[in-house]
């Protein structure tokens, strides 16, 4: 099994490769060079299996000889043990025909842990075999920087950086990155938002001295094996209504494009999936894109659905790639006027080909705070704002056809948005209930590269 990059001027690496190099080094993002189809039979064979043989059977085709049998079953026994709830991923119903997909079950209450917490164990099997040490960096508007420091505290070969939109994520969020008191993770608050945190870092892997000389690794979802690992869920969602005898239809929260592009990674595998449907908070960018073919950027505007407050959404770029007819030169034209001018037009055959694979909506906050107090009401369901815009678009998308949103995040995450919407304050799990009381540890930086790239040095040659 072999990753190529979406700009078409990298070398092909294998998965174990592609997971310890992030972003490629030409710019783009790795993407198996041919997407492994289940034949029909063995997606029915999912049925009543556990998670975690799920999470085997759906990634172990990607996975190459990167990894043994033993060790891919070893490290995902170990990254779901932790969840909270048997089923890993539960569904349940809200309303006739639609469904809710909970995956806010893991160590840091976001849908981020079901990949991290396996990409932290397969990072340690990788690291150790080959006796490295790798200094991560993640950009975070508020659930991949805790999930990450979740799976990676503590660990001898790896050195955590989160950087994190200062005053732009929610207290709890950044109380779960501020008070890991493991030496090696770090908290840097930014200033700026999170589209500046995640520029810093791609700049970060395109400056090859600090790459090399820090041996730097990423674990957003740049990283294929983040999106990989989120693929899972879409099966055992499916299945459980039915496919692959019935078609299901999803809606997911999107920001950063990567939960989605799970979805079709699905699709492409061979699950049934009639609607992949964006739902994207007031920062737009995406249901713009889809419904004019113009990618322009706007600046990010702070919501009440913080972790998707973004404007260049990294995984649109494998998108691209698909509907560009993996031509990597397309996307890196178009990833140039990005930079260069803040936005692209979509080709009409480009957009056609995205509008067959993807569908989209728009919530604004007023009925993101409705939809909490509806879905409390009504269904009996304390939503998270991320999930309650996800719920307010899928609710334009319901038919014949099940629908099954993700619910990607838990509500205590975000109190005051739930409280001030639904009138309950939603209490954190006993096991984080002091969290308020822990010591804050965190660096304020400017958003200014080369003084980030100090500070990493100094930490990491330390
Ligand atoms: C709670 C929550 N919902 C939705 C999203 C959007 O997911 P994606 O960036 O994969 O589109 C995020 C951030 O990624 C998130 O943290
Ligand atoms: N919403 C995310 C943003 C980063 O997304 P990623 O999936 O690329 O890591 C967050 O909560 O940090």
């Amino acid at each position: 099994m072999q990753y190529i990059s979406t700009r078409g001027a990298a070398p092909a690496l294998t998965f174990e490769e592609a997971m310890l190099t992030g972003l490629a080094r030409d710019g783009g993002l790795y993407v198996p060079a041919e997407v492994p189809v289940m034949a029909t039979a063995d997606i029915a064979a999912l049925a009543g299996l556990s998670y975690e043989d799920v999470a085997y059977r759906v990634m172990r085709p990607f996975m190459g000889d990167s990894f043994s049998d033993a060790e891919i079953t070893d490290c995902i026994a170990r990254a779901y043990a932790g969840f909270g709830h048997a089923a890993r991923a539960p569904l349940v119903q809200m309303q006739p025909n639609h469904f809710l997909l909970e995956l806010f079950h893991g160590p840091t209450l976001a849908f981020k842990d079901f990949a991290m917490q396996l990409i932290g164990q397969l990072f340690q099997t990788a690291l150790s075999r080959r006796g490295e040490r790798v200094t991560i960096v993640g950009a975070t508007s508020g659930d991949t920087g805790s999930a990450a420091m979740e799976a990676f505290r503590g660990l001898d070969a790896v050195e955590v950086f989160i950087l994190y939109p200062h005053g732009r994520v929610s207290d709890v969020q950044r109380r779960q990155m501020t008070t890991v008191a493991e030496a090696n993770v770090h908290a840097l608050a930014l200033a700026g938002d999170f589209d500046d945190c995640q520029a810093r870092l791609k700049d970060m892997f395109n400056d090859f001295d600090f790459r090399d000389g820090v041996k730097l690794a990423g674990v957003n979802s740049i990283n294929w094996a983040r999106v990989l690992a989120q693929v899972v869920y879409y099966f055992t969602a499916a299945v459980s209504l039915g496919a692959p005898h019935r078609k299901v239809s999803f809606t997911v929260p999107t920001g950063n494009f990567g939960d989605i592009f799970a979805g079709h990674i699905a699709r492409r595998m061979g699950l049934p999936i009639e609607k992949l449907v964006v739902a994207t908070n007031q920062n737009d960018i995406l249901h713009r894109a889809l419904s004019s073919g113009d990618y322009v950027t706007q600046g990010v505007t702070p919501s009440i659905s913080p972790s998707m407050d973004i404007q260049v959404s990294s995984n649109f770029e494998r998108a691209l790639f698909d509907a560009y007819d993996r031509d990597g030169n397309a996307v890196a034209q178009l990833m140039d006027e990005l930079k260069s001018g803040g936005g692209f037009h979509i080709s009409q055959g480009a957009l056609g080909r995205l509008r067959d694979l993807f569908t989209s909506g728009r919530v604004s906050e007023e009925e993101t705070s409705a939809m909490i107090a509806q879905a409390k009401r009504d269904m009996g369901e304390l939503l998270c704002p991320h999930s309650a815009v996800g719920v307010k678009v899928a609710q334009h998308h319901l038919g014949t056809t099940p629908m099954i949103t993700l619910a990607t995040a838990h509500p205590a995450k975000f109190p005051d948005a739930v409280e001030a919407a639904s009138g309950i304050r939603p209490p954190l799990p006993a096991r984080m209930a002091d969290l308020f009381e822990r010591p804050e540890r965190m660096t304020r930086v400017e958003n200014d590269l080369a003084d980030l790239q100090a500070l990493i040095r100094g930490e990491v040659m330390a």
